[in-house]
């Protein structure tokens, strides 16, 4: 039998709750904590309405833009979300090759179970955005750069908002580890980088990797640091405040992007939307689920 068409995100969110392991499927859709700002994300969304303007020759149309010097064919792109092939086998590979299709920016997490030389070699076509978490090792931040730039990455992305890791509860009672056949690509697998996400102590295993891996430390000194590696231009995620705003593009950002997190970091944070009131280039994130009647 045909099984029928999936229509919209609501079609593949109720698919994969059915498909995907429960431990998969709590990491993707958890908000930190009560889920307060989680459940804020996607009512603000809907509180913010359309307001159309006709009687206009509509017959030629475009929605090509550019994003940081180079052409697009629309106005939004895929956000970094790590561990895809938890979802699928094909995982962050057939996300950036689709992604390419519709002339859309991609961005990977360095958390991908797909190499970001894999990625690259098999979506040549798709602008490659890498986004960053900072290693308290930083030769080996260092080398994620570099390998970035060589394989043909157009930006950097900067996760500001992620020192410490916000709770998720299912993750803490799943005791969330990586399922053994998949691996966090972008390391050897002996590095703890590689394999310290296949335990967990009793907790989640992120929480427990984030404190032992990445910089709690980080300041805007740091970007400092990170510009002085690389040519490429700089995008600083996960920022929700106009004053942070202001001190990243003093620090050299080349845009701002403005996110909660998907609200998996600080619980009650306000909603992305409220959070856009600032004087430069800007990538908002957070709630938009549909396209506003038949763009999805
Ligand atoms: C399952 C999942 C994994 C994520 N992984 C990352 C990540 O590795 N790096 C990062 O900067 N943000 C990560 N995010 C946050 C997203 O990039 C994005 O900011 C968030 O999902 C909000 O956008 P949305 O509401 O459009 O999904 C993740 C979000 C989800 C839901
Ligand atoms: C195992 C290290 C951290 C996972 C990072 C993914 C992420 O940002 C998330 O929100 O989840």
């Amino acid at each position: 039998m045909m099984s029928k068409p999936l229509v919209g995100v609501q079609d593949y969110e109720r698919e994969a709750r059915w498909r995907l392991p429960k431990t998969a499927l709590d990491y993707y859709q958890s908000g930190a904590l009560d889920e307060v700002t989680l459940k804020e994300n996607k009512e603000a969304m809907d509180r913010w309405y359309i307001r159309p303007r006709f009687m206009r020759d509509v017959s030629k149309r475009s929605l090509a833009t550019t994003l940081l010097g180079h052409k697009v064919a629309v106005p939004f792109g895929v956000a970094p979300t790590a561990m895809q092939r938890m979802a699928h086998p094909d995982g962050e590979v057939a996300t950036a090759r689709a992604a390419g299709r519709i002339g859309a920016p991609f961005t990977l997490s360095t958390i991908s179970t797909f190499s970001l030389e894999e990625v690259a070699m098999r979506a040549p076509n798709t602008l490659r955005l890498f986004q960053l978490y900072i290693y308290k090792d930083r030769e080996l931040t260092a080398s994620l750069v570099r390998r970035a730039e060589a394989a043909g990455f157009s930006a950097l992305v900067l996760t500001v908002d992620a020192p410490y890791f916000g709770i998720r509860r299912a993750d803490v009672r799943n005791q969330f580890t990586l399922p053994p056949h998949l691996r966090m690509a972008n390391f050897q697998s002996d590095e703890a980088a590689s394999n310290h996400l296949h335990t967990s102590d009793g907790g989640s295993g992120i929480n427990e990797y984030v404190a032992s891996l990445f910089d709690p430390t980080l300041t805007w000194e740091d970007v400092a640091w990170l510009k002085s590696i690389t040519k490429l231009p700089l995008v600083l995620k996960g920022i929700l405040t106009r004053e942070d705003a202001i001190l990243g593009v003093e620090a050299g950002a080349a845009a701002i992007w403005v996110s909660n997190h998907g609200a998996r970091q600080v619980d009650g944070v306000a909603p992305t939307v409220n959070s856009l009131r600032f004087p430069h280039p800007l990538f908002p994130d957070g709630g938009p689920s549909r396209g506003g009647g038949g763009s999805e």
